[in-house]
């Protein structure tokens, strides 16, 4: 090792810090996976700078080999992976390794909080990979030199621990190397033939040579471009692993290819785990763009619409020029050629998975449907077949069971005109609630949306198969007429009577006060006039921080209800204590829409009617 000058102590970033200690205290089932961790940020530096060199940029040591070599010493204990890619500087030294707490850092935390495997192996998808080193090792020692002509050599090295120190080398050649020393129950990873199955296992895709003691490892195979039958599960699995960064098996696999409208081989995947859900951020493209085998392009941007972000692997066309530049990939039309048939045949390959593996597809809609959703909401292009491919539970659906819009119109009543739908943030709540009281009785189906973004989409959408898509919580609602409730109902001029004087209490908060049709146990409802859905108003309430941001409601009387025949007579003296009630029933129906309503008013008004009650 080369001698360190200027050698400074620095701490660790407390997030950084909380996930060593994880990292090195926890038991694992597959701790082996440091080295594909290790190996794939090596890949991606000597990505990085074969990227560099293809742009012109002036790169140190030109001549180097782009390679990885692993050198493994049985009697000191060590393992040692030196790369000749891009290098560090000191400043990105410190960032990448250390005081910086990355999102992934974040995210992976909370994965580990809320996730009941508690599987640290999954680390190299939170983009913290390197840490994992410290799962085998009490020491990492990094050496490393940019490629910039003008930077110099530095070395970082920690026990990891809370701190970790770092400092100027004498000259060193481009690349990083990184040495481990192993821990005494680590011992077997410096070993030839461990090592050698390792990567065999987790890396044998890798596009640049492994050496491991001289020895070279991997032998590249372009996958992708062969017939399907003539690739196995296990080589596919390994492909995933190495493109997808992870260590257990896909969720879905799609290979396909075709030559026309224009040649392609892909092969994509996608993985068990969603890492966005986790508040990782966004996740970045994971598909890698080849002409004949030769990687144009890592994690393509433009070959996939954006909510497709989440699917991993490969697409190969021959009609890509190899030189091709970022910039010109942007808007060829060869891109938008590859990018339709790709995202057209994945679309088709999920609806086939959804009737041929229910189960499978539920997995992937429980992780993955907010993506789906957002092309739904984003992509006009695609939204009919996405449309498909969105999940409801339903008041027929039993717990955990979803509902697609094609489900529901095959078992929808003949005569039924319209889909109805109700945003049901639980179950519980929505079929404790009054807008289901009409459908209950009559046995008519309501999906139930369960966020904002699936009532702007159903209502963009508007209609299924001539069916149009309704909200129930809409004033001009036609369904068939609710049977009469025992008892006689409020009528003529006395209705009519409260309805004005409840306009007049209510004020601007309502639009209207209409006698209801479809209420048989609730005294009140409320409805919008437009198509602002429940869920779309609490969205502009929470966004707007303001609950007022509702506009005004169309309030439905039930007159066969005690409250309402009481307020009647009430009302006809203008009773003050009439007035609460009645902004009291109608804060009620705006919690059972779902909406905010500012709770100070509630507590008072409640002890007022409580304080009155027990008189
Ligand atoms: N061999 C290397 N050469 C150059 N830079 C490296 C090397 N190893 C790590 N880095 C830098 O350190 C950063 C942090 O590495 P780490 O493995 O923790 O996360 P990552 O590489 O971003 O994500 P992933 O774990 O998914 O590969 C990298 O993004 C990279 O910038």
């Amino acid at each position: 090792m080369t001698e360190q000058t200027n050698l400074e102590h620095l701490e660790f970033q407390a997030e950084v810090k909380q996930l060593l200690n994880i990292v090195i205290h926890s038991l694992y089932t597959d701790r082996e996976i440091f080295l594909r961790e290790l190996i794939s940020n090596s890949a991606d530096a000597l990505e990085k700078l074969r990227y560099k060199k293809l742009t012109q940029t002036e790169v140190i040591d030109e001549d180097l080999p782009l390679e990885i070599t692993i050198e493994l010493d049985d009697k000191e204990h060590t393992l040692t992976i030196t790369d000749t890619g891009i290098g560090m500087t000191k400043e990105e030294l410190v960032e990448n390794l250390g005081t910086i707490a990355h999102s992934g850092t974040k995210a992976f935390l909370k994965y580990l909080a809320e996730s009941d495997k508690k599987d640290v192996n999954v680390i190299g998808q939170f983009g913290v990979g390197f840490y994992s080193a410290f799962m085998v090792a009490d020491k990492v020692t990094v050496e490393t030199r940019s490629f910039a002509p003008e930077a110099s050599g530095c070395v970082w090295t920690s026990e990891g621990s809370g701190s970790y120190s770092i400092g100027e080398t004498g000259p060193l050649k481009r690349g990083t190397k990184i040495t481990l020393k192993l821990k005494e129950d680590a011992r077997e990873f410096a070993k030839p033939d461990v090592i050698k199955r390792i990567i065999k296992q987790y890396s044998g895709f890798v596009p640049f040579p492994i050496l491991v003691n001289g020895e070279r490892v991997n032998t590249v195979q372009a996958i992708w471009t062969k017939n399907k039958n003539e690739v196995t599960e296990e080589e596919y699995n390994e492909f995933y692993k190495y493109i997808a960064n992870a260590y257990d098996e896909p969720l879905l696999r799609l290979h396909f290819s075709a030559d026309a409208p224009i040649n392609v081989n892909a092969l994509l995947y996608v993985s068990k785990h969603n890492i966005e859900k986790f508040g990782f951020g966004r996740l970045e493209p994971g598909v890698n763009l080849y002409c004949k085998k030769v990687l144009i392009q890592p994690q393509a941007k433009d070959i996939l619409p954006e909510w497709l972000r989440f699917v991993r692997g490969a697409v190969d066309s021959e009609e890509l020029p190899l030189n091709i530049s970022r910039e010109t990939m942007q808007d060829s039309a060869l891109m938008a050629k590859l990018r339709k048939v790709i995202t057209g045949r994945f679309l088709k390959f999920l609806n086939e998975t959804a009737k041929s593996d229910p189960e499978k597809y539920k997995e992937f809609w429980t992780n993955f449907g907010m993506f789906i959703k957002e092309g739904a909401a984003t992509d006009f292009t695609h939204r009919k077949e996405l449309v498909k491919l969105l999940r409801f539970s339903s008041s027929r659906a039993e717990e955990g069971q979803l509902v697609s819009l094609k489900d529901y119109l095959d078992r929808m009543p003949e005569g039924q005109k319209e889909i109805y739908f109700i945003n049901a943030p639980t179950k519980e709540a929505v079929e404790a609630s009054p807008y289901l009281e009409a459908f209950r009785g009559q046995d008519i189906e309501v999906l139930y949306t369960q966020e904002a973004v699936d009532d702007y989409i159903l209502s963009q959408v508007g209609e299924y198969e001539g069916k149009k898509l309704v909200s129930i919580d809409r004033a001009n609602l036609e369904i068939p007429e609710q049977q009469q409730p025992e008892g006689e109902a409020l009528a003529g001029e006395e209705l009519a009577g409260l309805m004005k004087w409840l306009k007049e209490v209510l004020g601007d908060k309502v639009s209207e006060v209409k006698e209801s049709k479809r209420l048989s146990d609730s005294p009140v409802l409320v409805v919008n006039p437009d198509d602002m859905t429940g869920s779309l108003q609490r969205m502009m309430q929470m966004i707007n921080k303001d609950i007022n941001a509702i506009g005004p409601k169309v309030l439905e009387i039930n007159p066969y209800h005690p409250i309402i025949k009481r307020l009647a007579q009430l009302s006809k003296q203008n009773d003050s204590f009439a007035k609460i009630v009645v902004e009291q029933l109608f804060d009620n129906a705006l919690i059972a829409a779902g909406l905010i309503v500012d709770p100070r008013n509630i507590v008072q008004r409640m002890n007022m009617i409580l304080e009155k009650a027990i008189q």
